[in-house]
């Protein structure tokens, strides 16, 4: 549930990025797909330009800067990203395993390649770990999905269709291919493989595997060119029938095009049958599936899970943690034995529990290690407030040891939603994934990421005293990322704006009596490889993490609120001249997301070009409490615009930018602020590129996937009441009127625009709309739309154009 959309350049698990998380989505040896700049790929095959200046071909300076830039660019993408990793069998023995899922952007078949790269774990005599990596990593062709059971012994892969075929399952050995069953269409469709509803669960006996995928289709019309209508007939392409569309169904939006409800199943590995898990409300989409502990009574087991429900419709769930869901437990399969039927006395025994109706949100369930208690994040503050992301909270409910599934149960506050922090404090819970084994060894206190200020660090919990540790390096702005968990033993990956991901181990060391400190090795790995030149220009850059004080701090204004913001600044080591660098100005979407002092490889790419970046968590960003964050909604356009102006102007006055060099970058709400800064401050870009922005909010609540997200980020809160599917004129004006669309006719920045064709979130028609309407004022626009393209334009191909063409653009206006 990626909280760092893919505007959010920095983020740790996006695709242009490069150190990852664990649950979410996302070279070794001399790359063999390397594209040389000989090899120009088709550039014009790939998406479809619009020049709205007067040029139908690619000119001439395109072609000269593509063919200068895109080398360099070919050799920041080819860096890898761990997506997942395993530790195996370190308990016995000095000798342990590991396993990780890497993937790499092919450009070529604009996918990303996933690989396996494994390493042996030896214990040295001084107790630390020495790594043994295999000589190559092998490739993961068609793996949707893996998993290895508890005891480490099987591993299971899922191969999702590509189109109508049947989904496979396979049960690994550590020799051989097991079993393996393809399981047809008309049980269920493809596995759900996405941060939001994936859940894959293997019982404590590994005997059967709880995970969640499509339903099956629902039955279609079928039509023939004779009677017209065939009752009850399935489409046969040899007798003139054909399917038809049936009724229309909602989907979750943005990236969900077409899915159909995530539902519920559980296969058993012996007999490869799978079984649809009953008693679940149908109007229910569901998800993160885990297995309860074994009960002390009876055979029964039961799964919880997350449940989604909506109202009349359905609104996009990507990046929108304010969908209402709760935690259900449900009886699992099999239900056909005379056992289970006399076990079956209550309705709680057939029907679905939902666990937790006390609060609006809960997610991410996980069972502690001894089956006492259940814990779950909960973006309660998100739902009640509207805002799309917001402070969580984590909670505990005790597990009853007899599996009496009690309504009622009371949950547990372990951390509350932090309001406001004095600088130095927990500054509240942004997480956006939880491991699936997240515990240390006392089985009461689990490590998680989250987000605090501009980094994303690591902390320990414990669950019984509320007691919260950042077990990270508090002098350090590195941010982290979790890989894994081993006993008291941690995996983790981490990096800066300037500093390639680093793998790094980490163990808990004795101090003096009774103080203890998490200490933490480098371990030297081939994953994060990169070039020489990459390595050389990296290593002449610098980053700080500025804090910019709030301008114009009134009464009116929370405590949080009026405290000061960040901004990560990244430059050359050396100044040249006297003269500096041109800047670049970075800005993310959401806007409750953040721009983390992670490796980008886009930005490290920019950097290494020679320009100074200046990226702003502007108030509303996540990591700061939750009265910044809810300072915003209400007041876009104004409050989020006036302080990155504010934050130029920081680093103006520090002599760190040159007031005439200075461009803007931004996807979403990130090209939203974008558009608005060359209209409200129209002699301060030199040039603006955006990514999918939102233009014009009168003309994307019609059409967007969250159109209450247009009256909560306009009306704030109580936008959360006025919401309509159909807006009232006196709404449409304030949408205007909050829009960069109202500031136009003051731009006269040289813009670019990229733009997905497939995006639901801000479609295209803001992007074009505000785009035709600069060149029809004279103003230098350039607009490259990329047809099979979602809101994060993230696919490998499309990333590069775009940056080829980020970098190209400010080159021609800002050098
Ligand atoms: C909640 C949301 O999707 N808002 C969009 C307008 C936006 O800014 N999207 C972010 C998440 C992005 O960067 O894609």
């Amino acid at each position: 549930m990626g909280r760092l959309h893919p505007f959010s350049i920095l983020a740790l698990g996006g695709s242009s990025t490069c150190s990852t998380v664990s649950i979410n989505h996302r070279l070794f040896p001399p790359n063999p797909n390397y594209l040389s700049s000989s090899t120009p790929l088709s550039l014009s095959l790939i998406a479809t330009r619009f020049s709205l200046s007067p040029v139908s071909a690619m000119d001439k300076q395109d072609d000269q800067d593509y063919a200068l830039h895109s080398n360099l660019l070919q050799e920041f993408t080819a860096i890898s990203t761990i997506d997942k990793a395993w530790l195996f069998n370190s308990h016995t023995g000095s000798a342990s395993q590991a396993m990780f899922c890497v993937s790499q952007p092919n450009l070529l078949a604009n996918k990303r390649k996933k690989s396996l790269v494994s390493a042996t774990l030896l214990r040295q005599n001084d107790a630390s770990l020495a790594f043994h990596w295999a000589p190559f990593p092998i490739e993961m062709c068609g793996v949707s999905a893996m998993l290895p059971s508890p005891s480490g012994s099987k591993l299971l892969i899922v191969r999702n269709p590509d189109t109508e075929g049947p989904c496979r399952f396979e049960i690994w050995t550590s020799s051989q291919l097991h079993k393996e069953f393809h399981i047809p269409q008309s049980n269920h469709g493809s596995v759900y493989t996405d941060e939001w509803f994936e859940g894959i669960s293997w019982n404590s006996n590994e005997t059967c595997v709880a995970y969640v995928a499509e339903e099956p289709s629902p039955a279609k019309p079928t039509f023939n060119d004779l009677g017209g209508y065939k009752k009850g007939g399935s489409p046969d392409k040899d007798c003139g029938t054909w399917k038809g569309q049936g009724e229309w169904e909602e989907d979750w939006g943005e990236t969900y095009a077409g899915k159909r409800q995530p539902a519920l199943f559980v296969i058993d590995i012996a007999s490869g049958e799978v079984q649809a898990v009953k008693g679940i409300d149908k109007s229910l989409s569901v998800g993160q599936v885990v297995w309860a502990p074994p009960s002390t009574e009876g055979s029964k087991q039961y799964l919880v899970f997350v449940g989604w429900s909506f109202e009349t419709r359905k609104f996009g769930i990507k990046y929108c943690y304010n969908r209402p869901c709760a935690l259900y437990a449900v009886k699992a399969p099999p239900y056909d034995s005379k056992a289970d039927e006399a076990e079956i006395h209550s309705t709680e025994d057939v029907h679905a529990v939902n666990l937790t109706q006390t609060i609006s949100s809960a997610f991410f369930p996980r069972f502690s290690p001894d089956g006492k208690f259940l814990v779950f994040v909960s973006a309660r503050s998100s739902v009640d407030s509207g805002a799309h992301s917001a402070t969580d909270s984590l909670h505990r409910i005790d597990w009853p040891k007899d599996t009496k599934l009690y309504q009622s149960s009371k949950i547990h506050e372990v951390i509350p939603v932090v309001l406001s922090a004095e600088d130095g404090r927990f500054p509240g819970l942004y997480c956006s994934t939880v491991l699936n084994e997240p515990w240390l060894s006392d089985g009461h206190t689990l490590v998680i990421a989250s987000i605090w200020h501009s980094s994303q660090v690591l902390l320990s919990v414990n669950v019984l005293s509320g007691e919260i540790l950042r077990i990270t390096p508090a002098d350090s702005n590195f941010s982290w990322s979790l890989l894994t968990l081993d006993g008291d033993k941690i995996l983790a990956v981490s990096s800066s704006p300037v500093d390639v991901p680093q793998i790094k181990y980490g163990a808990i060391v004795e101090k003096a009596a009774n103080s203890k400190e998490w200490s933490w090795s480098n371990v030297s790995n081939p994953i994060f490889k990169c070039s020489d030149k990459v390595k050389s220009l990296i290593s002449s850059l610098t980053f700080s993490v500025l804090k910019i004080s709030v301008k114009d701090v009134s009464e009116s204004l929370t405590k949080g609120a009026s405290q000061p913001y960040e901004a990560i600044f990244v430059s050359s080591k050396t100044k040249k001249s006297d003269a500096c660098d041109p800047l670049i100005v970075i800005l993310h979407g959401g806007p409750h997301s953040v721009s983390l002092s992670s490796f980008s490889k886009p930005l490290a790419y920019l950097s290494s070009l020679g320009y100074s970046l200046l990226i702003v968590n502007y108030r509303g960003s996540l990591g700061f409490g939750e009265e910044a964050l809810q300072s915003l909604p209400g007041k876009v356009g104004s409050q989020d615009v006036n302080d990155v102006l504010t934050a130029i102007d920081h680093v103006i006055k520090l002599g760190l930018a040159s007031p005439s060099k200075i461009a803007v970058l931004g996807g979403s709400h990130g090209g939203f602020l974008t558009t608005h800064l060359i209209g409200q401050a129209p002699e301060k870009f030199v040039a603006a590129a955006a990514r999918n922005p939102v233009c014009n909010l009168a003309l994307m609540v019609g059409t967007t996937d969250i159109p209450d997200w247009c009256y909560v980020e306009t009306y704030g809160t109580k936008g959360r009441e006025k919401f309509t599917e159909a807006p009232s004129a006196e709404d449409l004006t304030l949408f205007y009127g909050k829009s960069p669309i109202a500031h136009l006719s003051k731009v006269k920045t040289p813009t670019l625009f990229l733009l997905g064709a497939q995006d639901l979130r801000v479609p295209i028609s803001t992007g074009l709309q505000y785009a035709r309407a600069l060149r029809e004022k004279g103003v230098q626009v350039k607009v490259i739309v990329f047809p099979n393209d979602v809101h994060g334009m993230d696919r490998p191909q499309s990333d590069f154009e775009s940056y080829l063409n980020i970098a190209t653009w400010f080159n021609k206006y800002c050098k």
